[in-house]
């Protein structure tokens, strides 16, 4: 196999634009008049204290909940409006991994193709000659292509995220939105991690957004910083320009510069 991978970048115009996005709970707000945008390439931080409206963004983002108000568009499209497998514009990476444990690495990749494929084919596992290339293109493009047919539940933590990676890069997607996904890992995972979600930004063309709980790794590994506090967008910054005044900003004063 190739050292570097052909895998066609995702073309460039496509970009996500959420557009004055507010979502209510029993008529509370936990999220209100939130805009930001994502282009192609580039790899977005999302950070927020505990009960900022992360996950209530995320939701947003990736169609599973519908706005109250505004609109979430990837390529031009109201995510919110597409069903099914239209949804695999966007592709979902978890704190969790979520992979089939019982199932090899290839097969859990290749799970990524089943927006793409027949419905009776996915449910066969009857993937194409062209579908397992691919799956193994996107295995050996975040550096496990040698644990190919092993056993998700044998890998480490860094590497299941990886797989993972795989398998969200498998559906071919506008925008990767990324949950979290270092927090069960050790540092040096976690750097491993965060380093190929950009490079996959930078090569694939991909938009990414990813939500951290780490300001050093935002700050490290981010093009753009997009504070979330109280539900309400307030920081949306070139991660080189998030100082400490941002963090005080975002966090409050009392949060510790120990965290920055
Ligand atoms: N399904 C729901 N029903 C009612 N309230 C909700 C629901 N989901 C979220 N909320 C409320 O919306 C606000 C934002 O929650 P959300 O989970 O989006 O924050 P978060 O930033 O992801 O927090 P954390 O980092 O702790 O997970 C909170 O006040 C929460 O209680």
């Amino acid at each position: 196999m190739n050292q570097q991978p052909h895998i066609p970048p995702a073309p460039l115009a496509v970009r996500m634009t959420a557009s004055g996005v507010t979502k209510r709970f029993d008529g509370r707000a936990a999220i209100e008049d939130v805009s930001f945008s994502v282009d192609a390439g580039e790899f977005v931080a999302v950070l927020g204290p505990s009960g900022a409206g992360k996950t209530t963004l995320f939701r947003c983002l990736t169609g599973l909940l519908a706005p109250d108000a505004g609109a979430v568009r990837i390529g031009g499209v109201d995510i919110a409006a597409v069903k099914g497998r239209a949804r695999r514009r966007v592709a979902v990476v978890f704190q969790q991994f979520n992979l089939v444990s019982r199932l090899t690495a290839l097969d859990n990749v290749l799970a990524g193709r089943l927006g793409h494929v027949p419905a009776w084919r996915g449910l066969l596992r009857r993937f194409s000659r062209a579908d397992r290339l691919l799956a193994l293109e996107c295995l050996d493009r975040v550096g496990l292509l040698d644990k190919a047919l092993q056993r998700a539940d044998t890998l480490s933590g860094g590497q299941q995220q990886r797989c993972a990676i795989a398998r969200a890069l498998a559906q071919r997607p506008d925008l990767i939105v990324a949950d979290e996904p270092v927090a069960s890992l050790d540092p040096a995972a976690s750097a491993g991690v965060l380093e190929l979600l950009r490079g996959i930004a930078r090569s694939e063309g991909v938009g990414i957004v990813c939500s951290l709980h780490q300001v050093p790794y935002a700050r490290a590994y981010a093009d753009r910083i997009v504070g979330l506090s109280h539900g309400r967008l307030v920081t949306d910054v070139p991660a080189a320009r998030f100082d400490e005044a941002a963090f005080a900003a975002l966090y409050g004063a009392e949060a510790g510069a120990g965290k920055f």
